[in-house]
């Protein structure tokens, strides 16, 4: 998978359909350059595990499994650690296992990592004192520092994009397949919890009773070698053009283009424009694709944009990811349900609870409230339920550490007083891990309160649905 795409548009052509939110280098034979070279670094991902992962949400589709899609906000260069990568991991199994054990429903686990660089802003530049520079868009684009060179754009940071990328990646890799997401393991993921919070007593009793079910198991014979790994899928939004451009291959196995920089791709709520770019881009791809929906969405909308990215109505192709806020999920995702349903096709429908609540406090600080947060999935899953489709999924900004950024939660109860203690996102608020842990509680709680109904439930348990 080494040949440059022939049948995707070229970067001029997706250039003259003036693309929003992205970078502007003053140096284009720097950025040529960059992009060359990244034509010949080899993929990321293969074509094959591209395809699995749309199988597998072709299930999520057809209401037989759940999506678990989560991590930073923006992944950075110097938080890109062992210990960093290995706490989202961590709290992206355990909260997989709580929906798949609590709930009964097979999991898909996508990280919100190895790739999730680059940032959409709301406006270009930002202002400091009455110094104004360009806004921060993601390490892939431009520094965090305040500072003119800092805020620079530069291409440059594209190749540090694939290399960061590639070693996040190999780690998880690693720790999917050696050993450490060993369902067996499932205690030592959380040993060092903040202890005797509400959340840890009843993660710690759940992983009792999943020991004892799984010594069961393998005192029946099943080989315990099939609790040792699971399947792991990376995914971010395909925002910069010429990196997404440059990362996207023809596989030799079906002579189609695969956007090898990560499993799957989304495209966000400031460039889902249907004759857009990003659109006319990624309709080319053969990765399954997500979708943000935001509250101005109508459901003609809507399904122009599923006609663009899934015309042959393949199951698993499509992701719509809602992010109303909590105010208005309730109202205004209904029509764009029905809509999408009235095609015919099959698509998963994700709650992306984070995205239309934040809000920023007296002391300056952008935030989220957990109830809010609740609130939202809550009335994703009211909707599902009173339309009788199924709530496929959520997806998160979460961390494995335990910082300050959203307010609320049950065991850390923050207030916005809380927030400066630990406040470390380059972007937007994120969940802490109780919080997390706390949300994967009340959503298996949801899928399992007898409202919703399973209208395809599973007909095989595979373990490493896990
Ligand atoms: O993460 C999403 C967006 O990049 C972010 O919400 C934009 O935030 P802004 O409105 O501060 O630019
Ligand atoms: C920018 C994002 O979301 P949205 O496109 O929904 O605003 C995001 O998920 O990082």
């Amino acid at each position: 998978m080494t040949r440059v795409s022939t049948q995707i548009p070229t970067l001029e052509q997706l250039h003259a359909l003036n693309p929003v939110q992205q970078p502007t280098y003053a140096d284009t034979d720097l950025l040529n350059r960059v992009t060359a070279e990244l034509r010949k670094r080899p993929p990321l991902v293969f074509a094959g595990e591209c395809d699995e992962l749309r199988g597998k949400l072709a299930d999520v589709a057809a209401g037989r499994a759940f999506i678990l899609q989560g991590g930073d906000c923006a992944e950075t260069f110097d938080t890109g650690t062992a210990i960093d990568i290995r706490g989202k991991l961590r709290v992206l199994l355990s909260m997989a296992v709580v929906l798949t054990y609590a709930a009964q429903v097979p999991v898909v686990k996508l990280g919100r990592l190895a790739g999730q660089y680059a940032k959409p802003r709301s406006n270009d530049t930002e202002t400091r004192g009455g110094v104004v520079l360009p806004a921060y868009r993601g390490d892939a684009v431009n520094g965090l520092d305040f500072t003119e060179q800092s805020r620079r754009h530069d291409p440059n940071r594209l190749m540090e994009v694939y290399n960061h990328s590639a070693a996040t990646l190999n780690l998880i890799r690693a720790f999917v397949t050696g050993g450490f997401a060993d369902l067996r393991a499932v205690h030592s993921w959380n040993q060092d919890f903040v202890r005797n919070s509400g959340v840890e007593v009843r993660y710690e009793s759940m992983a009792d009773e999943i020991e004892r079910a799984l010594a069961f198991m393998v005192a029946c014979g099943v080989d315990k070698e099939a609790f040792r790994t699971v399947d792991f899928y990376s995914s971010h939004e395909a925002l910069v053009l010429p990196y997404e451009h440059a990362m996207t291959r023809i596989d030799s196995r079906t002579d189609t283009p695969y956007n090898t920089s990560a499993h799957m791709v989304w495209i966000g709520e400031r460039t889902r424009q249907v004759d857009g770019a990003h659109v006319q881009f990624a309709r080319h791809l053969r990765n399954p694709i997500g979708v943000k929906i935001g509250p101005s969405m109508t459901g003609d909308e809507v399904v122009a944009l599923a006609d663009a990215l899934d015309p042959q109505h393949e199951p698993g192709r499509l992701t719509l990811i809602s992010r109303m806020g909590a105010g208005k999920v309730r109202t205004a995702l209904p029509p764009l349900v029905r809509a999408v349903e009235a095609t015919g096709r099959s698509v998963a429908w994700v709650c992306d609870p984070m995205h239309g609540n934040t809000f920023e406090t007296a002391n300056g600080y952008k935030t989220r409230a957990f109830s809010q947060v609740v609130d939202e999935m809550n009335g994703f899953f009211d909707v599902h339920e009173e339309l009788g489709t199924w709530p496929g999924g959520v997806h998160m900004e979460l961390t494995g550490d335990d910082v300050t950024e959203c307010v609320g939660g049950v065991a850390d109860a923050l207030a916005e007083a809380d927030l400066p203690n630990r406040y470390e996102t380059a972007c937007d608020p994120r969940l802490n891990r109780n919080q997390s842990l706390e949300l994967a509680f009340l959503i298996a709680e949801r899928l399992t309160d007898g409202r919703i109904k399973r209208t395809n439930p599973v007909q095989e348990y595979r373990v490493e649905d896990f």
